[in-house]
């Protein structure tokens, strides 16, 4: 399985003034899905072409890793395992989906019988038997971007990398690529996939790696501590509130722009929080409105590091 590190990696391109990445430091363990997200512009799409080896850094250095170090780790070793799926269509668009798998393959070096096991592999991975006989051109949005990623999956890679792969497509499309990539997760593949949609990568991705105008900032998904924010029907006093935080030694912070001290937010580290509040509640005849209670939202996140003039790497 293959990992990668990059280390201060910057990128400028020719007649551009701006950077578009600008030292950036990350670091993959191999079987792990990485989400990059960022506004347009922010540099991801150039971060894949530097790590899949399309585009050479201006500065900086990638590392790629190995559990297992019985494989000699050469240029020609990485090229067979890592393939990137880009935005655009990678494919030939007046050729037949199975022409254009059939060429693909060919491009491997695979036995004849090999090559005819990873077209099977790869139409059942990407559900294309209903269209291997259409022209390409002639898809809809959604099997085109199927086709995309057949034809990186054909070499079987270890790190695959996803710009957009459900950019335009339908839910059932977009269905069966996630279903696919928990897949490939499952199968050990370490995955980077960008994607606009926070909610496809707060759900799929271990660790989220966000750009801004070429920087970068790591969002811990799995951190323990979830956010409570609870709605009472009336302002409770601060004689109760400091009752309740002696009881649950925690913190409750009255967001006090919210209807008069009756909406308070707090991060807890246990659910246990969760019930001596309502127990408090109830004690003190105080009706809960709505309580709401989970993992920080990574939109909420993402919209609040956006607002930042300043965006420094943690
Ligand atoms: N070929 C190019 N020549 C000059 N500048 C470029 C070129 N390609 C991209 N850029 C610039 O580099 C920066 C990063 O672009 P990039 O396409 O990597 O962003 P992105 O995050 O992938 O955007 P999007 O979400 O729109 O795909 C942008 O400022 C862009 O204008």
């Amino acid at each position: 399985m293959l990992g990668l590190e990059v280390e201060n990696l910057s990128y400028r391109y020719q007649g551009n003034n701006q950077l578009a990445l600008d030292t950036v430091n990350l670091k993959i363990e191999a079987g792990s899905c990485l989400g990059l997200i960022g506004p347009n512009g922010a540099g991801k799409s150039t971060l894949l072409s530097i790590l899949s080896g399309l585009l050479a850094p201006s500065n900086g250095s990638i590392k790629f890793t190995q559990q297992d170090q019985s494989n000699p780790f050469t240029d020609k070793f990485i090229k067979q395992h890592i393939a990137l799926v880009p935005q655009e269509y990678a494919f030939y668009s007046q050729l037949k989906v199975r022409q254009n798998l059939e060429y693909f393959v060919s491009l491997c070096a695979l036995n004849t019988k090999q090559q005819q096991q990873t077209i099977e592999r790869v139409i059942q991975q990407c559900q294309l038997q209903e269209v291997l006989d259409t022209k390409t051109s002639a898809l809809s949005g959604g099997f085109k971007r199927r086709v995309n990623l057949a034809i990186a999956l054909l070499k079987d890679p270890q790190i695959l990398f996803l710009d957009e792969p459900t950019v335009g497509v339908d839910p059932v499309s977009r269905n069966a690529i996630l279903t696919l990539i928990n897949c490939l997760k499952r199968q050990g593949k370490t995955i980077i996939f960008t994607s606009h949609m926070l909610s496809e990568i707060q759900s799929h991705c271990d660790q989220i790696f966000i750009l801004k105008q070429g920087r970068a900032i790591y969002f811990e998904q799995d951190s323990a501590h979830k956010s409570l924010q609870i709605s009472f029907s009336k302002p409770v006093s601060h004689t109760l509130i400091t009752e309740l935080n002696s009881d649950i030694e925690n913190t409750l912070q009255p967001s006090n722009t919210l209807r008069q001290n009756s909406v308070f937010t707090c991060n807890i580290s246990s659910e246990r929080v969760v019930c001596d509040i309502i127990q408090f509640a109830e004690k003190h005849k105080i009706e809960i409105e709505s309580l709401q209670y989970g993992k920080h939202s990574l939109t909420e996140h993402y919209l609040k590091l956006m607002a930042q003039d300043d965006f420094t790497e943690h």
